[in-house]
Parts: structure tokens; sequence; C-alpha cells
């Protein structure tokens, strides 16, 4: 990343900018006869990070196109940094960052000469908040790609493709930016680095983030809040600690006592361990209580959806966004 007075400095106009970066109402989207998306709605803040989870086919990347402005939906209203993104033109899409596809078809340009030519687009819209588009080198130092600079594109890992697809993301340094199974194909340590790259873009430089992955850990690390996606609309909207609360499951409490392991399911861990220790005191050690983890949830959640329970759900993860607010 470009170390310039704008990386550092807080934005002064930033703070007129409006807080919702997306807003989603009652946006719905049919295939055909099949109703894919039938009341989606949600809204995300400037420097939020958005997972946007659920099964395949639920619908996440129609609606990630949707916002993105390529695809047409039904009905429902959809504001993306203030614009509708079916009427976007090319200074608001200047503000906003994609991370689709790999790029296939450029295997016969180098890393450093393709960022630089896309760079090109970027160079009318730049203003004095964020100093666009980003300087190809740091560019490359922050995606861990500056020993392939010269390689050509078509010489690179399936990682090494996905960082590229990284930079081209951000090479604009977007106001918003959307991350279609980013890391899919990363090895820890990339995996890692991404890590670090979001939490920098989101936290350094205020950048919305939206991403979509089937891999809950990184979700759990990743986002601030954590939408899911079942039965075509929003099924719970909430960092993954407000929604560990909201399923009804015991705790897995485990111990050693005399040299024997012990584990015990109980509905509320803390009054277990209490009485435990009433019951035992010192003999107790090596003691771990594990509470329901985003897994538990959104298993809980999908398999409600599945099984008839959609609308129940839909309902208490409004009244429960609702509450939080
Ligand atoms: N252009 C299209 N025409 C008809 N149906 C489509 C089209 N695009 C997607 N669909 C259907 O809409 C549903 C949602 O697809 P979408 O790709 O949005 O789901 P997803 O949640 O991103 O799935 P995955 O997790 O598998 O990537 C699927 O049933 C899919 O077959």
């Amino acid at each position: 990343m470009t170390e310039t007075a704008a990386d550092t400095l807080p934005s002064s106009g930033a703070d007129d900018a409006p807080e919702d970066v997306v807003e989603v109402d009652d946006l719905r989207m049919r295939y055909g006869s099949t109703d894919v998306l039938t009341g989606v709605g949600f809204t995300a803040r400037r420097g939020e990070v958005l997972a946007l989870l659920g099964p395949n086919g639920a619908g996440k990347t129609t609606t990630i196109e949707i916002l993105e402005g390529f695809r047409a939906r039904s009905s429902g209203t959809v504001r993306v940094l203030g614009t509708d993104p079916i009427s976007g033109g090319e200074a608001w899409r200047s503000r906003v960052g994609i991370v689709l596809q790999s790029w296939r078809d450029h295997g016969r340009w180098r890393v450093r000469q393709l960022l630089e030519h896309l760079a090109r687009f970027y160079v009318p819209y730049g203003d004095p908040e964020r100093d666009r588009p980003r300087e190809t080198g740091a560019l490359l130092e922050a995606v861990g790609l500056a020993e392939q600079a010269e390689h050509r594109i078509q010489t690179l890992s399936g990682g090494q493709r996905r960082r590229l697809d990284v930079a081209i993301g951000i090479l604009g340094r977007p106001e918003l930016l959307f991350l279609d199974e980013p890391t899919a194909g990363f090895d820890p340590e990339a995996r890692r680095d991404f890590h670090d790259l979001v939490h920098r873009l989101a936290d350094e430089e205020e950048t919305t983030i939206l991403l979509t992955t089937h891999d809950l850990d990184e979700a759990e690390k990743l986002a601030d809040r954590i939408l899911i996606l079942a039965g075509g609309g929003i099924v719970a909207d909430g960092s993954a600690e407000q929604l560990a609360q909201r399923v009804e499951s015991n705790s897995e409490v485990k111990w050693t006592r005399g040299g024997q392991r012990f584990v015990h399911s109980a509905p509320d861990g803390t009054a277990f361990v209490r009485e435990l220790f009433e019951q035992y005191g010192t003999e107790v050690s090596d003691l771990e209580v594990r509470r329901a983890t985003l897994e538990d949830v959104y298993m809980d959640l999908v398999h409600r959806h599945e099984s008839g329970q959609a609308e129940g759900a839909a309902a208490a993860a409004a009244e429960f966004a609702e509450g939080e607010r």
C-alpha cells in the first residue's frame, strides 16, 4: 500500500459521506419462474466488514452481482454509495472494488504490466481523500506478489493468481470492496496475509468490505457482522458472538480429575463449572468449556429453514437485528 498523507491522515470530506454505504430493502430476484431472493434487506456502514454466508444456490452471488451493478434485480430498493447500481456510471464504478473470478484472459501479460494498464482507468478519479490509483510497487508488496512482478500471469500458481485478483480489486483504493470467495486456493500463510490485509483496509482506509465465503472460521475471524442468507432472505444478522447467543445449545465441559478425563454437556456451562468446583475444588484440572460456535448457529438456522421454519427464522433475525440497533 502506498505510504502517502492520504493513508495516514483522517480524511476531512469522508465525515460528510453517508454512514450507510450499502442499503438493501426488500430485494427480490426471480430467474424464470424460480424465486431466488424473496425480500433481502440489510445495510453496511462505512469501514464495516460483512460476511455473507449461505448454502450453495442460496443467492449470495446473485445478491453481490446486483450490488455491483452487473445484474438487474426483479424488484426492491438498492443503494450502493448512494447510487442505484444499475445506473452507476464510471465515476461510481471507480469507487467500487470487485474480486470475482481469476483473470484468465491476460496470461501473456506480466503482473506489473497488467496492474499499470488497469491503473490508468482510475487516474481521472483521483481525489484528495483517496489517492487513486495505488502505486503499483506498494500494491505488489501489500498482496505478496513483489517477487512475481515481472512474471507472466500464465506462470503464476492458483494462489498467486488469486492474490493478483485481490490486487486488481483494491487497485483503485475502493470505498467498497466485494470479495466473492476470496481465499479459495490460498495456503494458510496466504490466507493469514489476506486476513491482515482486509483488517488494514477496513481499519486504516475505512473500506467497507462485503465478502462471501463457505469458510465459517474465516467469516468469524474477518467479519464485524455476519449475514446468513437462506430461503430467499437474511435469516441472521449480527456479530459471531451475537449469533451464538441465539442458539439454544449446550456447553460442552471437559475436565480431568484423579488422572481421568471427563466430558459433560450442560445447558448452563457456568453453573455446571461452579458446582464442579464446589464439589471437587482443586482436584479439577485442565478445564475446557466450549460454547456454541458459528458452525452450530449456521447449522441450526439452515436446518430450521430446510425443515420449513424459514419464516420463523427470518422473523427472529429481523427482531434480533432491530434489538441490536
Ligand atoms: N443466470 C441465471 N439464470 C437462471 N438461474 C440462475 C442464474 N444465475 C443463478 N441462478 C440460480 O439462482 C440460484 C442462486 O445462485 P447463486 O449463484 O446466486 O447462489 P450462491 O449462493 O452464490 O451459490 P454458491 O454458494 O453455490 O456459489 C441457483 O439456484 C442458481 O442456479
